[in-house]
């Protein structure tokens, strides 16, 4: 199995007045490439501070982060943005959709920064809308969607870029509880059937077991890993 993700003696330590705060301290994990990875804990336990280490959205204060065999704790942030183009796709609690475009556009998007034509931003992002199931909703603007199908959105413009590795943080915070289910489902499936590596952050530990891993976090230390994977017999 190949090793995409893998951090070694990860720390991130706020100094809030004369207070050491340590939202992450000294976390080791390696991650396969294609796992669903779930990080799940209370508020406050460190999991949107180990995403945004493991995304280059942050510097670690100590440790190494190390993406595809490159580390990228001590880049540029110019460096950082471009390894972010590269390899990485998001996915919002609150969607950030582009209001003024339609669904098809708004999964083009992204592909309008990395040089593509127009004609191939428009293929590759209906074969997207196919994936998630809402070609009949093609022309609709995000305020004519439901709350799932703009996630659904969501999750096509994460995969559209083709990348390496997608991060979710709370990517059902807005949606019911069974939409959020579909949302799961949806996850669940896109990375199976394209070999992706998914990194999602929540508070729910049902919403978890869709995961192949979950990682429970506490006051900044992974507590537990539990491994969905083994008792399927894989
Ligand atoms: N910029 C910052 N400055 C100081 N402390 C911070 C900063 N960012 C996070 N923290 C602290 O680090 C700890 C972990 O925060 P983090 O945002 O990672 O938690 P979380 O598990 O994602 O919480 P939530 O579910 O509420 O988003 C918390 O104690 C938080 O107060």
């Amino acid at each position: 199995m190949e090793e995409i993700i893998k951090v070694k003696n990860l720390s991130k330590l706020y100094k809030v007045g004369d207070e050491i705060v340590k939202a992450l301290y000294e976390v080791n994990f390696s991650i396969e490439k294609g796992e669903f990875c779930a990080i799940v804990g209370t508020s406050g336990s460190g999991k949107s501070t180990l995403l945004n280490l493991l995304a280059g959205l942050e510097p670690p204060t100590k440790g190494e982060v190390i993406i595809n065999k490159e580390h990228i704790e001590g880049r540029t942030e110019e460096e950082l943005v471009s390894f972010r183009r590269e390899n990485v796709g998001f996915i919002f609690q609150s969607f950030h959709l582009m209001s003024t475009l339609n669904a098809v556009e708004n999964i083009a998007f992204p592909l309008s920064f990395m040089g593509v034509s127009k004609k191939e931003r428009m293929k590759r992002a209906e074969e997207m809308l196919r994936l998630v199931k809402l070609t009949k909703h093609e022309k609709h603007i995000p305020t004519q969607m439901s709350g799932g199908q703009q996630q659904r959105i969501g999750v096509a413009r994460a995969l559209v870029v083709n990348p390496k590795i997608i991060f979710a943080d709370e990517p059902t915070g807005n949606l019911d509880s069974q939409t959020s289910k579909e949302i799961m489902e949806l996850m669940q499936r896109v990375v199976r059937e394209n070999k992706k590596t998914l990194i999602m952050v929540t508070h729910d530990e049902e919403l978890a077991n869709y995961a192949d891993r979950v990682f429970h976090i506490r006051d900044g230390r992974i507590i537990k890993i539990i491994d969905h994977r083994r008792k399927e017999g894989n």
